[in-house]
């Protein structure tokens, strides 16, 4: 049924089932909808799909399917990496709201009465598991952690047996910087990462479980209202799309971007700057994932027009002089807004 819905390019309401060996026919039926939020699919192409070259080429957020870019890595579950990821320390985030809000922080001591949405602690990925199965709805937990020498020689084996040779033909044919980390995430059922955007290429790799994508085109930042540049939470939206404010955020409700859900096997290209915002889907056990994030590509020769994210790395770049200049950044909205009033506005 999974195959039904990925030959059908499902919609909004999603019927997501599937059929496997070691579980019944389980029919999720979607996911929730945002009001204000219009979407249409991502598109989900077979890799060696002309198709889908071009849609990474152009810069287009598309789900590749039949890649086995982490196709040493489809037997990944809790058991397995409890028993191969040795006893080494992993970050595991804790929310009260199923909500992990990314804070930098660095940059806490910037905003004196920050309040962190989120805390972290390192743990063994045993008590993690263990966590997880002692579900508990007001302790959300997300394992995010970089895959790094520690783990186990049957870890180590599987991420050598990733099909490199993909992630480099993706990197060479885009003219990607190099790859530099592979963020394995482990989730419990419904966390969800809030919108925000990254400053680099992403192949997202699914292992287990299904995650709902929600992508904005870089040009959507004037519905999405980032944080200020030396906020904690830099590159984060300021809405709430569960309770969005819509005197402080008016231009939210013109938001039009794209969704898909990605399963197991799937690989999704996120672009640099596209913003994204990801829910695991309840009724499908804890999701794994694992991400590969390549430097921008060099700009060799700027082209004109320019693209919005190039345009969103100009914005970052003035707000920081702006801020290093003004040192005091309760001087920043005085003095930007006297740059546009009565002059650009
Ligand atoms: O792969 C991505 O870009 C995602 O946003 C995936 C997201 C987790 C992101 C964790 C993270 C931590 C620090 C900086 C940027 C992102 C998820 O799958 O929940
Ligand atoms: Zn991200």
């Amino acid at each position: 049924c999974y195959q039904w819905k990925a030959k059908k390019q499902c919609n909004h309401r999603v019927l997501v089932g599937y059929m496997s060996s070691e579980r019944p026919l389980k029919f999720v039926t979607g996911t929730k909808k945002y009001k204000h939020v219009t979407t249409t699919a991502i598109p989900r192409l077979e890799y060696r799909d002309p198709k889908a070259e071009e849609l990474i080429q152009a810069g287009q957020p598309v789900i590749i399917t039949g890649s086995d870019l982490v196709g040493s890595a489809y037997h990944w579950d809790l058991d397995y990496l409890c028993a191969n990821l040795g006893n080494g320390l992993y970050t595991v985030y804790s929310s009260r709201n199923g909500k992990f809000k990314y804070y930098d922080e660095k940059k806490v001591s910037n905003v004196p009465s920050f309040q962190p949405p989120t805390s972290h602690t390192d743990m063994t990925f045993q008590d993690f598991a263990s966590k997880l199965k002692r579900k508990d709805n007001s302790n959300w937990i997300y394992l995010q952690q970089p895959l790094n020498d520690t783990v186990g020689p049957r870890i180590e084996m599987d991420f050598k047996g990733f099909n490199w040779d993909f992630a480099y033909r993706q990197m060479k044919r885009n003219r990607w910087g190099p790859l530099t980390s592979n963020l394995l995430l482990v989730g419990m059922e419904g966390v969800i990462t809030p919108a925000h955007y990254d400053e680099q290429e992403n192949l997202f790799a699914q292992i287990q479980g299904y995650k709902k994508f929600l992508l904005f085109h870089p040009d959507q930042f004037e519905c999405l209202y980032p944080y200020p540049i030396f906020h904690p939470h830099d590159r984060q939206s300021q809405v709430d799309f569960d309770d969005p404010d819509l005197k402080k955020f008016p231009q939210f409700p013109k938001l039009k971007g794209y969704e898909g859900i990605v399963g197991p096997k799937d690989v999704l290209y996120i672009p640099m700057y596209w913003w994204h915002q990801v829910e695991s889907l309840e009724g499908h056990g804890e999701t794994i994932s694992c991400t590969f994030w390549f430097k921008a590509a060099p700009t060799e020769k700027v082209v004109y027009p320019l693209n919005a994210g190039q345009k969103v790395a100009i914005m970052r770049n003035i707000e920081k002089m702006i801020a290093d200049t003004l040192k005091d950044n309760k001087n920043m909205p005085h003095f930007m807004k006297t740059m546009v009033q009565g002059r650009y506005s």
